[in-house]
């Protein structure tokens, strides 16, 4: 297939430019994969065609067996039902076009006419039960599929949804589930149309060898239509998915809570409106564009049908002139070329329609298979059951696309476990990376993370995430009960209302559950009736519960203050104190420099590079990075504020 590109309609918008940096069109041109799935040609479909019967065979039934097997037999019984009453017309016909008189045919073709009429109300039977099956099967299929596809997703590495390539695939794919549900009426379909054009080519064939050939050119320009058009809608599809998303999300953010006051304050309400209905126009003249080409294939279409059905009949009339065919025959060809074409024509919609929703579920499958590929490993090594100590050596790590800029380059360092470790350094300077690095969300690109000697890039990765607690900067506020966003620290285990209450106290968090309308049932979501919304500091003592219910040995807290009033500063950090005395690692990253004096060990990172370890005191007094910062801020409480000069 040729390179087309789909992109080929209006140019980059203004708003695309402004609020995405750039268009957001794929350039299907120089997709590496373009050529392998937009081979939408007829023969590449008609190869395809029994691959698609089977997967959405084998979908039905992992989903319903015994619904697929209905369908199956139904949809076969309704193909052959309809051949059955082909013949019977073909039969009943020739005994009205031929022999004695009238009374005579008619008794003659009475059988055939009752074993149309018997055919007739099978196939009603048969309808009937498959519609029932059918509709049964779907929603399990698109269930089936759609868990499959969340199940993928979920496990694969951190890497790999930050990546967009895979995030395009996860766009895309996300539509193969309901694919997958429409392929099994479609694939019915098939099998039903397959088997009545049998049938009609059959009754042709008998008739005269000259009619199968007339009957497959008339159709085959409506084949073409459809799958032109079928080519072009799943190009464009490709070529727009992220623009579409991009749609959606200006959509959303003018309705959800979190932008509510910006909007109204700032006045965002209408500038998002104006690009919303910029980048909808956009959208639109792709698809006026698709209309207009579909509306010219259309024509050119129905001007070859026109051809080819005067030549058929052209060729009927010849037939008849030369004595080649007998009147009645010419009837029942007539009859048998009107139906066969209706079959072929529905044969032929039905495996495009088919094979478009193919290509849906060809990208859901690819997803399965990506992130496969991309999932997180199963297994490795154990680590050691009581480690002494973590170590970095000579770790260095870019964000994938960003290799240019190593979030941390070279870093060799200890992390003795039982202790309180602090991670010093200014904004940009790695000190989350560090961590995201130690819970096993990356792997290093060059260098060791050695627990007590064991690689952890070989060790077995659930069993080094079940060992760490995390309190993130940006950590999840889930849309559910109070409850819930504690316990969802461990959701493996059975939640125990002493784990509970124990976690709540050990954050420090009673009296914000105490405050809570329900307690901890208070839902934590304000879009929905009864949701209630806790404030940051509120969010961020749930938060360390949540850390504590983990009871992960390893506790990595990322700014865990940072929304906390003075007080509540204090006590966070006594509390944080007191878990390090029981022997749990703290692996702390703040600003807050007073609060890290009582580290046992600080490391100081510079724009990725560590550049001072020690004791808070061994620092103070090397008068490095860290008794910088720490000056500076310590001076800002003792310096006098100059009073404000006369004017
Ligand atoms: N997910 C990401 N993808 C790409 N780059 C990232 C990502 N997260 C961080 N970075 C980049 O890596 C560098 C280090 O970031 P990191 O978040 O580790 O810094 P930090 O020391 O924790 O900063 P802060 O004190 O502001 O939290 C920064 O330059 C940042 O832009």
């Amino acid at each position: 297939m040729g390179k087309r590109h789909g992109a080929g309609g209006p140019e980059v918008s203004a708003s695309e430019r402004l609020l995405f940096g750039g268009p957001l069109r794929y350039d299907m041109g120089w997709n590496e994969h373009a050529d392998a799935f937009l081979e939408l040609n007829f023969r590449a479909m008609l190869v395809r065609l029994p691959g698609m019967l089977a997967s959405s065979l084998r979908l039905a039934r992992q989903a319903d067996p015994r619904a697929a097997r209905i369908v199956l037999a139904c949809e076969v019984g309704r193909g052959a039902a309809q051949a059955v009453s082909l013949l019977a017309v073909n039969s009943a016909l020739g005994k009205l076009l031929s022999g004695p008189g009238i009374g005579q045919r008619l008794r003659e073709a009475a059988p055939a006419l009752a074993v149309m009429a018997a055919v007739m109300l099978v196939a009603a039977l048969l309808r009937a039960a498959s519609t029932y099956a059918t509709g049964r099967l779907e929603p399990k299929v698109e269930r089936v599929a759609t868990e499959l596809y969340l199940e993928r997703a979920a496990n694969v590495e951190l890497a790999a949804i930050e990546d967009h390539a895979f995030h395009k695939l996860l766009d895309t794919a996300q539509y193969g589930a309901r694919s997958a549900r429409s392929m099994i009426t479609y694939g019915a379909r098939v099998i039903n149309a397959v088997i009545s054009l049998i049938a009609a080519a059959g009754v042709l064939t008998v008739l005269h060898p000259a009619l199968l050939p007339l009957l497959v050119t008339m159709t085959l320009p409506s084949a073409w239509g459809a799958l032109t058009n079928a080519r072009r809608r799943y190009e464009s599809f490709h070529t727009w998915v992220q623009h579409a998303r991009a749609g959606h999300l200006i959509g959303s953010l003018l309705t959800e809570p979190a932008a509510a006051p910006e909007i109204r304050v700032h006045g965002v309400g209408p500038f998002l409106l104006r690009h919303f209905r910029s980048m909808s126009e956009t959208a639109e003249a792709e698809q006026a564009r698709l209309s207009r080409l579909a509306a010219r294939t259309g024509l050119i279409a129905a001007a070859w049908t026109g051809l080819a059905t005067v030549a058929t009949y052209a060729t009927l009339g010849a037939l008849l002139l030369g004595g080649a065919m007998a009147l009645s025959v010419a009837g029942t060809a007539v009859i048998a070329i009107r139906t066969g074409s209706a079959s072929l024509d529905t044969l032929v919609l039905e495996i495009n329609e088919l094979h478009e929703e193919a290509l849906f579920v060809g990208d859901l499958h690819r997803l399965y298979t990506e992130a496969a590929e991309r999932a997180i490993p199963a297994g490795g090594r154990p680590l050691p059951e009581n480690p002494a100590e973590i170590r970095f050596e000579n770790v260095t790590f870019s964000y994938p696309g960003d290799a240019a800029r190593p979030a941390l380059d070279d870093v060799t360092l200890t992390l003795p476990l039982g202790r309180i470790i602090a991670l010093v350094g200014e904004n940009g300077s790695g000190k989350t990376t560090l961590v995201k690095l130690l819970a096993g969300l990356y792997n290093p690109d060059r260098g060791r993370i050695l627990w007590d000697g064991v690689d952890a890039a070989r060790a077995d990765r659930r069993l080094l995430a079940e060992r760490i607690a995390m309190v993130a900067q940006d950590f999840k506020r889930w849309p559910f009960t109070a409850r819930v966003n504690v316990a969802v620290g461990r959701s493996s285990v059975p939640l125990t209302e002493e784990r509970l209450a124990a976690s709540v106290a050990e954050a420090g968090a009673e009296e914000v559950v105490a405050d809570l309308p329900r307690g901890l049932d208070t839902l934590l979501a304000r879009n929905f009736s009864g949701g209630h919304e806790l404030s940051g500091g509120q969010w961020q003592r749930l938060g360390i519960a949540r850390a504590a219910y983990r009871r992960g040995r390893i506790l990595i807290v990322d700014e865990p203050t940072a929304a906390l009033d003075a007080r509540a500063e204090l006590e966070v950090f006594d509390k944080i104190r007191a878990l390090a005395g029981s022997g749990q690692t703290v692996v702390l990253i703040t600003h807050r420099l007073a609060s890290v004096r009582h580290a046992d060990v600080v490391h100081v990172l510079e724009h990725g590079r560590l550049v001072e370890s020690g004791t808070p005191d061994e620092l103070l007094a090397g008068g490095g990075v860290y008794a910088e910062l720490y000056t500076l801020q310590a001076e800002q409480f003792t310096a006098k504020v100059p009073a404000p000069k006369p004017a």
